[in-house]
């Protein structure tokens, strides 16, 4: 296991409610994510997914089991592994360039040596021109984009992107699926960061991934790799073997009768 990989053994989180109701949210889930490896997590609504990704960040720590990174149990939040959720993934208060370079401040980088990070990681973005706006003078793709500039920039070999994309129209998601999978393989980059990726979207799990697990009721219900080519686009999708996983996982989401492969 080199830096980057991930391990849940028998994880469980409960939650209480309000009500003084215990939920389980995460009921045991046991899985080897590889160094380097693009995995997504695709499941209902209210399955777990969520929490999954914030024990791995460290916001959150399990009721029971362990989880390691780079062979290394968690102790909470780190610079070895970055987050972007669905929302408030910028700070308004921050011009753009600062918020890029937020972390890499924290973490006592040089101005000068930040700043050149910064604006490298914006142009990668397609963002230079827009480096000294406030966030609210940005589109909703544009403050994704940030978003995305601003978790490269921090170099953290893990990270954990929580539906980023979910809010956005389809030409925009779709052109930041490309950016995301060019930053991810990162020539200049001697290994490539470990990616938990959760989406509600079926095509875009096809389109990024290496393995889909399928997460029920807070257990995983199945562990899926994708041999397909990259880069991959609408022909991918109609291939037989991302269209065969396609009817699995729209199986898996109560949308087509099961199928049997998808038990
Ligand atoms: N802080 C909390 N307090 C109480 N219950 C919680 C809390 N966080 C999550 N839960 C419960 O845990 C379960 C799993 O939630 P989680 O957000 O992980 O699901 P999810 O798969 O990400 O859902 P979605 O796809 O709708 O975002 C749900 O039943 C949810 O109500």
């Amino acid at each position: 296991m080199n830096e980057t990989g991930i391990t849940f053994e028998n994880v469980r989180r409960n939650f209480r409610r309000a009500d003084g109701r215990e939920v389980v949210a995460v009921s045991d889930v046991s899985v080897e994510i590889k160094a380097g490896e693009f995995v997504c997590l695709v499941g209902p609504s209210g399955c777990g997914k969520t929490t999954l990704l914030q024990l791995v960040s460290g916001l959150l720590s399990p009721t029971a089991g362990a989880i390691t990174v780079g062979g290394a149990p968690i102790s909470g939040p780190g610079p070895d592994r970055g987050f972007v959720f669905q929302k408030d993934s910028v700070f308004p208060w921050m011009r753009v360039i600062d918020n890029v370079e937020y972390g890499l401040k924290r973490r006592g980088m040089p101005h000068d040596e930040r700043r050149e990070r910064a604006l490298r990681y914006l142009d990668l973005v397609g963002l230079s021109d827009v480096a000294k706006a406030w966030p609210k003078e940005l589109s909703g793709g544009m403050l994704k984009r940030v978003a995305i500039a601003t978790v490269f920039a921090n170099d953290s070999g893990v990270l954990l992107l929580d539906e980023p994309f979910g809010a956005l129209d389809y030409v925009t998601k779709r052109q930041l699926h490309d950016v995301l999978l060019d930053l991810w393989v990162d020539a200049g980059r001697e290994r490539r960061r470990t990616i938990l990726f959760v989406t509600h979207d079926v095509d875009e799990a096809l389109l990024l991934s290496d393995r889909i697990l399928v997460v029920k009721q807070g257990a995983m219900a199945d562990d899926i790799a994708l041999k397909a080519e990259r880069p991959r686009g609408v022909d991918s999708l109609a291939s037989a073997e991302l269209l065969a996983i396609k009817h699995r996982l729209l199986a898996h989401l109560g949308l087509e009768p099961a199928t049997g492969s998808e038990a």
